[in-house]
């Protein structure tokens, strides 16, 4: 598979930030003020016991002074509460109003894309960017932008109070230190590896777990109950194994860093405690000393792993800034003429279309003329008929001069003026997880109950709506009830009618209904094409018989066009399939 766009860390990815920082930047200025006097407050408390452990060597020392240096570091840790939970909320909040702004961004990107755009890019690589990446820019913005500043200020904080100390010490006290950096990077990357795996894994066996409860039947009727347990099993421990593996990485870091912590307070208790005997360093500041190496542990820690996230999240970036690039093949004209006024006359003109990738093309050198009225549209499977209404509906680029509605280049309109034309039915008559009524008011969600039951009546669905225990409030989908092809198909076409636009294109909407059905529906919207340009896409020469003109279309090429009459006389192909479908 070749790597997806922007799927390597660039640093040039940063700019798609660029906004969101400039519009946070209060936000982000006051949250890392917050964390930076937390960071200066911890330090503070070493510096605390010090005192305290010095004034207990000498005489004089009180319980009730006793007292005032623990009621010090009693107050430090309440303004140290204070102002963690001041920065949690505004930085952690900072990286999730990042990923809310990211996300609207993205999905808004997606939905003005066009087909081109899709036909190169799976839904599994949007799933996976609206997703993973947009958890790891959110992970690298957040915790990963927090711990590289905390590490950063905590660690010169506490080299410099242990350097003010005795600074061979720190010297000698701090050389263990950047192997645990060097070791968390490494055993990082290698977390981060195992931990893709077992997110992978996971989303396998949703998947699986997806696919074989909506297919329940099918591994039913071919008995694969077995086979299927089977690879679940398979995925399923593939699962456990990658997790085990995880759990091996992370139960050799954490340990690792306490042995390397333990190491540099073998040295300070060496070295530090001899300099305390030779008086160089007095007890107190050794006390301190131990407790800014204690400090400095997690700094260490956090580079190597703030290192990973941040590399993790830059890749991520770069395939959403991939993403934000994509810009779709239909480009608005720069000086866009007025929208064509109804009646709408269609002209298509030696029009030849190609899918993106493919070099055969579906179409070739197509002429026709649409004018008001209804056009039959008949031809063998794989003839071209979709991807004309596709070419038509406006989904796909189209050269200059070749498409003109009204005589006017559909290239100097606006994509959405022209689509604003047209209401199309595509083959499949997709519906979505809402209710009846809420399917059929897609395009106009402002339309009311008497308009939907009125293009639910042509379409002839609404007796078998009124039928059901909700009627129009019936939902349908995945927790809804499942409705027959032909069911959906003519609540798709009741959604085409409810629009009310002067052209409109049905692309073998009513292929799941029996002939006698397909003639009825015809004859029952005959009102609502008056005055309408229509092309009807069938397979059953018969149903089109009613219409005005009727084009064939064979190999991608316009084979023939006339009345059915005319078809039936001089047309072979037409007239061999229309015997053979009433026979
Ligand atoms: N999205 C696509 N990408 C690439 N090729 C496609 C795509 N859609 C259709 N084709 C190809 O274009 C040609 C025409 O297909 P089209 O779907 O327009 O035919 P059709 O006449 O509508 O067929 P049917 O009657 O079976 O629906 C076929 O060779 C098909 O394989």
């Amino acid at each position: 598979m070749p790597p997806s766009p922007g799927s390597r860390a660039s640093p040039g990815a940063l700019h798609v930030l660029k906004p969101f920082l400039r519009h946070q930047a209060g936000r982000l200025a006051a949250g890392f003020a917050a964390l930076w006097i937390v960071d200066l407050l911890q330090v503070w408390i070493p510096r605390v016991i010090k005192h305290a452990v010095d004034a207990l060597a000498r005489p004089g020392m009180t319980q009730g002074r006793l007292f005032f240096y623990g009621a010090e570091i009693a107050g430090l840790a309440l303004l140290i509460a204070v102002f963690r939970y001041l920065w949690r909320i505004l930085l952690l909040g900072f990286s999730r109003l990042l990923e809310r702004d990211l996300r609207h961004q993205m999905v808004e990107r997606i939905l003005y894309l066009d087909r081109t755009v899709f036909s190169r890019r799976s839904t599994g690589d949007f799933m996976a960017l609206s997703g993973n990446d947009l958890a790891s820019v959110q992970l690298a913005c957040g915790m990963g932008l927090v711990a590289f500043a905390d590490a950063v200020i905590m660690s010169l904080a506490a080299l410099a109070f242990m350097a003010y100390i005795h600074p061979v010490l720190t010297v000698v006290a701090t050389a263990p230190m950047p192997l645990l950096a060097f070791a968390t990077r490494f055993l990082s990357a290698r977390l981060h590896r195992r931990f893709m795996r077992v997110q992978e894994l996971f989303s396998q066996l949703t998947e699986r777990a997806r696919s074989t409860f909506s297919s329940i039947h099918l591994y039913k009727a071919y008995t694969q109950e077995e086979a299927q347990c089977r690879r679940f099993d398979a995925v399923g421990r593939a699962y456990i194994r990658n997790n085990l593996k995880v759990a091996l990485v992370q139960g050799t870091l954490f340990p690792f860093a306490g042995l390397t912590a333990n190491a540099s307070l073998l040295l300070v208790l060496f070295f530090g405690g001899r300099l305390t005997l030779q008086g160089v360093i007095t007890t107190g500041d050794f006390v301190a000393f131990i407790a800014y190496l204690h400090l400095l542990t997690w700094p260490m820690m956090a580079f190597g792993w703030v290192a990973n996230l941040f590399q993790r999240g830059l890749t991520s970036l770069g395939r959403i800034q991939g993403l934000m690039e994509e810009r779709p093949a239909l480009q608005e004209p720069p000086n866009p003429l007025p929208p064509p006024q109804p009646p709408v006359t269609i002209q298509v003109h030696g029009f030849t279309f190609a899918y993106p990738g493919r070099s055969e093309p579906a179409l070739r050198r197509v002429h026709i003329t649409l004018p008001v009225g209804v056009t039959g549209l008949v031809g063998p499977t794989g003839s071209g008929k979709s991807t004309l209404c596709q070419v038509l509906a406006r989904l796909y680029p189209i050269e200059d001069g070749a498409y003109r509605i009204n005589g006017t280049d559909v290239n100097r309109l606006n994509v959405a003026d022209v689509r604003r034309l047209i209401a199309y039915v595509p083959q499949d008559g997709t519906l979505f997880s809402d209710t009846i009524a809420a399917n059929i008011a897609l395009g106009r969600p402002e339309a009311s109950r008497q308009e939907i039951e009125d293009v639910a009546r042509a379409a002839a669905i609404h007796h078998e709506i009124t039928a059901m225990e909700h009627g129009y409030e019936t939902r349908i989908g995945e927790k809804g009830v499942r409705l027959s092809g032909g069911q959906r198909q003519r609540i798709a076409l009741a959604r085409a009618l409810l629009l009310d636009r002067p052209v409109l294109l049905i692309d073998d909407g009513l292929s799941a209904v029996d002939l006698e059905t397909e003639r009825a529906i015809l004859r029952a919207i005959k009102p609502y094409l008056e005055g309408r340009t229509c092309l009807i896409v069938s397979h059953r020469v018969a149903a089109l018989a009613g219409c005005d003109r009727i084009v064939v279309l064979d190999r991608g090429v316009v084979a023939d066009q006339g009345s059915h009459d005319q078809l039936m006389e001089r047309n072979l192909f037409y007239r061999t399939i229309a015997l053979h479908q009433t026979q």
